[in-house]
């Protein structure tokens, strides 16, 4: 897959394509749909496949001194489209100069781009105070439009990525898994906690610093995996910040089940099942072994539910 980062004053030599366009944070099932479209329309048209993205997100050109976190950082977001089979990526630099195109200024840049065909969902908004909508794409006639109904949720609430974020930051992974169609992650490398887990608790932890800025589930208890290279681990994730011990700073860290490798260093990523229990500050270190024993048995008994081989990964939602 080529990555072109696009300034929209600067457009390079580009060849025709059929694209897609949008934030694509998550890339959820609505995205999916999106993006299984372009493609077949691409081998259709014997055209390449893109993929129009907008970063950064355009609230942090209000919070210019804020990071802000996602579902799927954009490196994870490339790495999707990549293995999703797309041919180009086009990240385009959102500025308030960029913002600040109107629609017709947006449908000439996507003429220079050389897009010939462009794949979008029907309420889809662009360009100044969101003035462009399928409408207004319609209404010219040198790009193809293509325009998808939005995807449901049980017929009641569209799916979003807003909607996903907020489900995933109370800590209601099932609904959050069920509208991305695939179980949510967390990247990152293992490093050195306080070595509680393995020193007093008996109940060693891999402590996740995640790679980028990640929307982090709800404080709480959860069952899920730990991925190392290509294989899952059953694993009980802690998000918090350990009330038994007063640590000061939240920590991301996994008892991983029936597993004795050293990790310090590695690769990993955390996958969410389940929310199981809030955080607890326990009154002795004791309580607190009888309660993870208890949660690696409600962990097990999650994760027999439905074995790692029925979960979806997005490319084999496509
Ligand atoms: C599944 C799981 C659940 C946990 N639940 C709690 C909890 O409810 N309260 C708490 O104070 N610490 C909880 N912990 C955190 C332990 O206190 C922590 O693993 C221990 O302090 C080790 O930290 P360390 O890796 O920095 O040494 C939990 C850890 C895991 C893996
Ligand atoms: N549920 C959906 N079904 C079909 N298409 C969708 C759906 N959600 C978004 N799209 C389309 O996918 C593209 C990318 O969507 P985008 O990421 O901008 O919005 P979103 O998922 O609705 O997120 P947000 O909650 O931030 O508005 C757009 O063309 C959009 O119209």
């Amino acid at each position: 897959m080529q990555i072109y980062s696009i300034e929209f004053t600067k457009i390079p030599d580009l060849p025709k394509t059929v694209c897609c366009i949008g934030f694509f944070d998550g890339l959820h099932k609505g995205h999916q749909l999106l993006l299984k479209t372009t493609l077949e329309e691409a081998r259709k048209k014997h055209l390449p496949s893109g993929a129009i993205l907008f970063d950064p997100d355009p609230w942090t050109l209000f919070h210019p001194d804020e990071e802000m976190d996602h579902l799927t950082p954009i490196e994870k977001r490339e790495a999707m489209f990549q293995e999703a089979g797309i041919d180009i990526l086009y990240i385009m630099h959102f500025t308030k100069e960029f913002a600040a195109l109107t629609y017709e200024d947006f449908h000439e840049l996507l003429f220079d781009m050389h897009v010939q065909a462009l794949v979008c969902g029907t309420d889809f908004h662009y360009a100044s105070h969101n003035s462009g909508s399928i409408h207004t794409l319609k209404a010219q006639e040198r790009i193809e439009i293509i325009a998808i109904d939005p995807l449901m949720e049980d017929q009641i609430e569209k799916i979003s990525s807003s909607k996903i974020e907020k489900e995933i930051e109370a800590g209601r992974i099932e609904e959050a898994n069920a509208s991305l169609g695939y179980m949510y992650s967390i990247d990152g490398t293992i490093r050195h906690g306080f070595q509680r887990g393995s020193k007093i608790l008996n109940i060693p932890t891999a402590n996740l610093e995640p790679d980028s800025l990640f929307t982090l589930p709800a404080i709480g208890v959860y069952a899920g995996y730990m991925k190392l290279k290509n294989s899952y681990y059953p694993a009980m994730i802690n998000i918090g910040f350990n009330p038994t011990f007063g640590n000061t700073h939240k920590s991301i860290e996994a008892h991983v089940l029936d597993f004795d490798q050293d990790l310090y260093g590695k690769k990993v990523s955390f996958l969410f099942v389940q929310k199981i229990r809030p955080e607890h500050k326990f009154d002795s270190i004791e309580a607190l072994k009888t309660q993870l024993k208890q949660d690696i048995e409600t962990t097990r008994q999650i994760l027999a539910k439905k074995s790692i081989q029925d979960w979806s990964s997005v490319i084999n939602l496509l």
